[in-house]
This record gives structure tokens, C-alpha cells and sequence, in this order.
């Protein structure tokens, strides 16, 4: 299709803003990207990619450890038993922030490449599909609300408005902090501040056991600090496969880190170097750091956009549908600030789809049944499509076969000591239709099944494929044999 002579502006360049960019340019259409603090967004600056090369150098340095496990000393170590490796976190921080930024230049060239414009500035949506933008606004994601228009620029800075055929809104979302714990950047963290940190936390306390919490707590453990995490419910990672949940939790305590279940915090104050953490129920955690990890909140606040009759929800959220369209003509929404699942891959996806469907592209709604996700801890947990809580509750008439990798050659000679693969198999049809795999590099095992779920295969397709012997793919055609099932 051709789109020469449309126009798209988009505000906010992260996933959802940058691959939207890129694919309204591939169609032709004249674009201009609004980003105030990086292009790639949180995702590539504080967030998603930062944390994830911090857990890589802490599971690189478990690796150290574990090297015992299996016989492996280092001569040099200068204390008995000790394999002799510590973080220097300066060190590991400056490398994560100079990682983000050439990852964040790489976008902005490809973006260049395919002639959109960038302006580094603030976005705000005014009616009838303008964007009135203030250049030179430079905001640091910090997880302080920032000014609509930002702080950090002079007040003759130029305001223009664009028009466009379509807008597309990719604000993301920011740390959510509470008033009773208000975040000073040095002992008082969120996680977009801790890339400042040049020593490691003595003692560092996560508050919050969501997804980021968890991989955080993993990452700083692994790096040597002591560890407590408090999660405000039964166990960790509450939304998660329960099965997958319980064996993370078991492996942090294991490795010495302190979970506090039904524990919430109500606030956290600073006392010289320490900071003590006070749980509702009146206990008290002194720890030197504390990190909040309680959930997020959208950037779609004195935005224009109710005055521009784009609807939020009770949450702050962008109303969309399943091709990304608000409840504004022309106006689309992609990514965190729209709520409909927080990932990277989903912000991307959600941006492509809307500018095929604005522009007349052919375009499939989008589908959350197939998106595939991991949590970065050790083991990793990765899932797709249903869930157990699914077929538990009724919601999918489906069989779970789950197999630990205790079993498996592969895992044994790899020193593999937790884990296990699931699969679900729908009744009658013996569809695969989602699973879960609890292991080292579970991000890229669970792609058979993603394959799997996509294209609908049943479990004797699967099972009937070959895999490598010995491998850990073994057991997920293993789990699929055994929901075979034979005909009456
Ligand atoms: C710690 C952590 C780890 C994560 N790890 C993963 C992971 O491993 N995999 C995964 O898939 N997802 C992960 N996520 C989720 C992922 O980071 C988000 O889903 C993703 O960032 C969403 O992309 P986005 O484009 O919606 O928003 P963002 O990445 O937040 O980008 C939005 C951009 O909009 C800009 N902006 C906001 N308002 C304006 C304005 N008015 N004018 C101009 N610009 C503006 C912001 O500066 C920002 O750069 C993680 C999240 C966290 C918190
Ligand atoms: N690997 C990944 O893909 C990855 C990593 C991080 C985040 N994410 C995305 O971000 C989403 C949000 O995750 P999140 O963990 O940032 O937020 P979240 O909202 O899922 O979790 C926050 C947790 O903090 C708890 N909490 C809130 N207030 C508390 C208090 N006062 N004391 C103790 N606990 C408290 C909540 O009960 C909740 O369990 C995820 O669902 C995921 O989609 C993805």
C-alpha cells in the first residue's frame, strides 16, 4: 500500500513509538517522532534492556559459584571455599548505561535511516489530531512525575504545532511511589534510579514481588548483597503459574535471600545509612537501601487527551481496542500507557498494528493468547498462551502434563537442580494451546510451544518431531507424548 501522503506523529519513543515509526515509514507515510528523554524509551534506557544485562552479570557470576558444584576451583581464590569474584557495581553500571545508549543511537539511526524526523522534546495532544510540541525538553526517567512539557528547558523554547492524518500516543508508564516512601535517588530507590549507584547495597530490601521485584532481587543477590524481599501476598510473583512461583521462591531462599510473605510495606524512612522499612502490621526491616517495586502508573496525565475525547480508564490508562484505536478518530494508542499488557513486545506490536490499520495495511487484531513472556531470575519462567489458573477455574477445558528436569539427561549433566516443563493440551482436540517452562534459558525453550500455540499443532505433531538427545527440548516432546490421548 502507499501512504505518500499521510502524516503520522508520534509521541513517546520507546517500543511502541519506535517500531510504529518505523513501520509507517516503511508504508511511505511522512513521520515525526516527539521523544523527551531517549529514543527506545524506558524500555531501552531504565528498564527492560538495563535489567536485563544486570541480571546477566549476576547469573554470570553465579556461574562462578556453581563452579564448585561440579568440581571447578580457582587455585587463586584467597579464602578456602571462596571462588574469589566480587561486583564492582560502578563498574557494571557504567557498562549497562553506555550498552542502553548505543542501543538507543542504533534506533535513532535506523529511524534516520528511513527519514523520520525526530524531535527531542514534550508532546501534548490538542483536538482534532494536533500535537503541540515543545522542543528541547530533556526529561531523566527517574520515576518523578514529569511536567507535561518537562522542567528542564528554557521558557522561549520554540512550541510548534503539527497536524497529521494519525497521532499515535506511546507515553509509556513510570514507577509508581508512595507518599510515605518518597524516593531520594541514594538509599530510597526505584528502579530507575539504581543505574546511579557506584557500590553495591549492603543490604538491599525490595518492596513489591511483582516481575520486577523478583528479577531484581535475583540480580542483587547474585551480586552479593544480602537480600530481603517483601511481598505483600502468599508468595512471590503472585500473578504468575503457582507451580513456577513456589520453585523460584524456594531456589532465593536457598541462596540465602529473606522473603517476607503477607507482608506490606507502609512506608520506609531514612536514618543516616540505614532505612527502615515499616510493615503494616507494625514490624519493622532495617536494611541500607530499599527499592520500590510496587507497579506503575500510566503517562497520560495533563496530556490533553480527554479534552482531545480520548477516554482513560479509572486507572489512567488509554482506552483501546485490539487494533490499538481510542475513542478519538485518528488518535491510537500503543505500549504502557494503554494498560493491555505491559511488555516490551506488546508495546511493538501494538504500535505496528496501528499504523497498518490507519493507514489501510492488511492487519490481524491483536492476540494475547499468543504472546510469549520470561522472568529473568534463576531458573527463568517462561510462559504462553492459557494458563493453569485457566483450566483450574474452568475458563478452558484442557489437560496439564508437567515434567521436573530432574529427570532429564541434558539437565543433569548441566547441574540442573530445579525446573520443570508443562504443557497444556486441549480435551478431544489435543491441541497444544499454552505452557510453561521453569529452567535456565526458559526464554528461548518455550518457542516450540509458542510455535506449538500459534499454529495450532495437537501433541502428537509435536511429539512426533525430533528433538536432539540429550537436550532439554527432550522433555517438552516427552510432556507432549504424555498427553496423548487414546481414542475410545
Ligand atoms: C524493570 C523492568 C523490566 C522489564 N523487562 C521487560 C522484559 O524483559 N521484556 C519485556 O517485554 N518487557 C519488559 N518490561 C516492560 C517494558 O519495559 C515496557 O512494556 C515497555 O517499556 C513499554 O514500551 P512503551 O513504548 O509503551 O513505553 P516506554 O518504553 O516507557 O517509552 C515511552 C517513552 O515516551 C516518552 N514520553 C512520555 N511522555 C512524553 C511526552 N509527553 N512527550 C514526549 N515523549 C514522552 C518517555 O520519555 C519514554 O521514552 C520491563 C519493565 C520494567 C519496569
Ligand atoms: N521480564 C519481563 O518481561 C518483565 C520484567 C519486569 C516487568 N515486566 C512487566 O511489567 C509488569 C508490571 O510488573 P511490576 O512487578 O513492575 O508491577 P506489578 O504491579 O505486577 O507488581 C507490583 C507488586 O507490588 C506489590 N505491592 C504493592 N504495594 C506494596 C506494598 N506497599 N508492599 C509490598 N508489596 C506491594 C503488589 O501486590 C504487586 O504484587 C509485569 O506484569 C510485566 O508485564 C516485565
Amino acid at each position: 500500500m502507499n501512504a505518500v501522503n499521510k502524516s503520522v506523529v508520534v509521541i513517546g519513543g520507546g517500543p511502541g513509538g519506535y517500531e510504529a515509526a518505523l513501520g509507517a515509514a516503511q508504508l511511505g507515510a511522512e513521520v515525526t517522532v516527539i521523544e523527551r528523554s531517549g529514543l527506545g524509551g524506558a524500555a531501552v534506557l531504565t528498564d527492560c534492556v538495563p535489567s536485563k544485562a544486570l541480571i546477566a552479570t549476576a547469573d554470570f557470576m553465579d556461574r562462578f559459584s556453581a563452579a564448585k558444584r561440579i568440581g571447578v576451583h580457582f587455585d587463586g581464590a584467597q579464602v578456602p571455599g571462596d571462588q574469589g569474584v566480587t561486583a564492582h557495581v560502578a563498574d557494571v553500571n557504567a557498562r549497562i548505561m553506555e550498552l542502553a545508549q548505543a542501543q538507543s543511537r542504533d534506533i535513532g539511526e535506523r529511524l534516520e535511516s528511513v527519514g523520520v524526523e525526530v524531535i527531542q522534546g514534550a508532546g501534548r495532544l490538542l483536538p482534532d489530531r494536533r500535537v503541540e510540541v515543545v522542543e528541547g525538553v530533556h526529561e531523566v526517567n527517574s520515576g518523578e512525575e514529569p511536567a507535561p512539557h518537562g522542567r528542564d528547558h528554557d521558557e522561549a523554547a520554540a512550541t510548534r504545532v503539527l497536524e497529521a492524518d494519525l497521532v499515535l500516543v506511546a507515553t509509556g508508564a513510570r514507577p509508581r511511589v508512595m507518599d510515605t516512601a518518597v524516593p531520594d535517588g541514594e538509599r530510597i530507590l526505584t528502579w530507575q534510579q539504581i543505574w546511579n549507584l557506584t557500590e553495591l547495597p549492603e543490604h538491599l530490601v525490595v518492596i513489591g514481588s511483582g516481575v520486577t521485584g523478583a528479577e531484581l532481587a535475583h540480580a542483587y543477590l547474585g551480586l552479593g548483597c544480602a537480600v530481603t524481599l517483601i511481598s505483600s501476598r502468599d508468595r512471590v510473583l503472585p500473578g504468575e503459574d503457582a507451580d513456577a512461583a513456589n520453585v523460584v521462591e524456594e531456589v532465593f531462599r536457598r541462596r540465602g535471600m529473606t522473603v517476607l510473605n503477607r507482608s506490606r510495606a507502609a512506608g520506609v524512612r531514612r536514618e543516616g545509612d540505614t532505612v527502615v522499612v515499616t510493615l503494616e502490621d507494625g514490624r519493622q526491616v532495617e536494611g541500607s537501601h530499599a527499592l520500590l517495586a510496587v507497579g506503575s502508573i500510566p503517562n497520560t496525565t495533563d496530556m490533553g487527551l480527554e479534552e482531545a475525547g480520548v477516554r482513560l480508564s479509572r486507572s489512567g490508562h488509554i482506552e483501546v481496542d485490539r487494533v490499538s484505536r481510542t475513542s478519538a478518530p485518528g488518535v491510537y494508542a500503543a505500549g504502557d500507557c494503554t494498560g493491555v499488557l505491559p511488555l516490551a513486545s506488546v508495546a511493538a506490536m501494538q504500535g505496528r498494528i496501528a499504523v497498518a490499520h490507519a493507514l489501510g495495511d492488511a492487519v490481524a487484531p491483536l492476540s494475547l493468547g499468543k504472546v510469549s513472556s520470561n522472568i529473568f531470575t534463576d531458573p527463568e519462567i517462561a510462559t504462553v498462551g492459557v494458563s493453569q489458573a485457566d483450566i483450574d477455574e474452568g475458563r478452558v477445558d484442557a489437560r496439564a502434563v508437567m515434567l521436573p528436569l530432574t529427570k532429564n539427561p541434558r539437565a543433569k549433566m548441566q547441574n540442573v537442580q530445579d525446573g520443570f516443563v508443562k504443557i497444556f493440551a486441549r480435551k478431544g482436540s489435543q491441541t497444544i494451546v499454552g505452557g510453561v517452562v521453569v529452567s535456565p534459558r526458559a526464554s528461548e525453550l518455550i518457542f516450540p510451544i509458542a510455535l506449538a500455540v500459534a499454529n495450532r499443532l495437537n501433541v502428537d505433531q509435536f511429539s512426533s518431531t525430533f528433538t536432539v538427545y540429550p537436550s532439554m527440548s527432550g522433555s517438552l516432546s516427552e510432556a507432549a507424548r504424555q498427553l496423548h490421548e487414546i481414542a475410545d
